[in-house]
């Protein structure tokens, strides 16, 4: 039985002819294998002719909330039932631990082909190097390398860097301790305002919760109006908190008003609210969903942090102890599912997911 979540993905290969990303560096021209064309369910840029280009960002943009404010709680609350989605300033992570995370994600990236490509994530394997994990259910690929970490990236940086690996190592740690703790903050708010007793949650703060952080890497796209940087997805997690390198790509969709762009603010972590809590807050808050695209002169960079249960925590609609003491009680909206039952949902189903645990 899988107790980790690397242990889970293992139960879930991705096919082999998959997994390889192409040298984007040596790519002049848009190979055909990452041209999308509309009937891909596509469009990108600003300059795309095709009707869901991004709303008018002075009318809309998700909320930016400083944790420091007094009112923070409820602002947090407000957005997640609204958009799934907020900016979340003043969290107290040190402005040089995320420029060294930045940093040593550069370099990373700037890593020969080759050299990444010792790192590569097998076809049962979660951590490493390699391509987007919902890419086998789009007919195209994306323009879109990765690097995920699951606990220590110490083997694979060691493979990438056998004498200087240690810097890249302790920042990565860091960074998932700080991630963390505000996972803890948040999570925590999110459950009081659902009327979630902690003693329903016991698993927050121990250390089986299941945790991941990706590197993403967006390289200069020849041509970015027909190139998908990420698909359009729901995480899986409880939540994910994002860091943004300065160049915008991230959208999220919005019911009602379409792709709405997540604007970088030095400094601000995205987060947004994930499948997981989507299922436990029975519905209130939705998992939003989102996408990332290209532009044709600048590397974007991204750091993303999931945060959920354990992988044997069994989630259900966790509902409100009729707070009107009008003795009505809320329907599950979805049935009980395991965290790793769900990512096996997840991997076998991508979006669809969800709707089959539907009551
Ligand atoms: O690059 C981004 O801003 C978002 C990344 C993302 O959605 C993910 O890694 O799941
Ligand atoms: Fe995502």
């Amino acid at each position: 039985m899988p107790t980790t979540l690397s242990e889970v993905y293992e139960d879930h290969p991705i096919h082999l002819q998959h997994i390889v990303p192409i040298d984007f560096s040596s790519a002049q021209t848009l190979p055909d294998s990452h041209a999308w064309s509309q009937s891909d369910g596509f469009s990108s840029g600003s300059s795309s002719v095709f009707p869901d280009t991004p709303a008018d960002d002075r009318l809309f943009s998700i909320p930016l909330i400083d944790l420091m404010n007094p009112n923070a709680s409820d602002l947090i609350c407000q957005a997640c039932e609204s958009w799934g989605a907020f900016q979340l300033i003043g969290h107290g992570i040190p402005s040089k631990l995320i420029e060294e995370v930045d940093s040593e994600s550069r370099r990373l990236f700037a890593l020969p082909s080759e050299q990444k490509l010792k790192t590569l994530r097998s076809p049962g394997g979660a951590a490493g190097y390699g391509i987007a994990r919902i890419s086998p259910f789009f007919p195209k690929y994306m323009w879109h390398e990765g690097f995920t970490i699951l606990g220590s990236s110490k083997d694979h940086a060691k493979e990438l860097w056998p004498h200087d690996y240690e810097r890249f190592c302790e920042t990565m740690d860091e960074y998932q301790k700080q991630m963390k703790m505000i996972s803890h903050k948040l999570i925590r708010m999110m459950l009081k305002h659902l009327n979630i007793s902690e003693e329903e949650v016991k698993w927050i703060g121990s250390t089986t919760e299941s945790t991941a952080l990706q590197l993403n890497s967006y390289p200069a796209c020849p041509d970015p109006d027909r190139a998908m940087g990420l698909a359009p997805h729901t995480d899986t997690s409880l939540m994910t908190l994002v860091h943004q390198s300065q160049i915008s790509g991230l959208q999220i969709h919005k019911e009602g008003v379409g792709w709405v762009r997540v604007h970088p603010i030095y400094g601000a972590l995205a987060i947004n609210v994930g499948d997981l809590l989507h299922i436990l807050s029975n519905g209130r808050f939705p998992s939003a969903f989102h996408r990332v695209t290209v532009n044709q002169t600048m590397q974007r960079f991204s750091v993303a942090y999931f945060y959920g249960p354990p992988v044997d925590f069994t989630v259900s609609p966790l509902l409100s102890k009729d707070v009107s003491g009008s003795g009505e009680v809320e329907a599950p909206l979805y049935r009980s599912v395991t965290v790793k039952e769900y990512v096996g949902m997840k991997a076998k189903y991508l979006e669809k997911a969800l709707s089959l645990l539907k009551n």
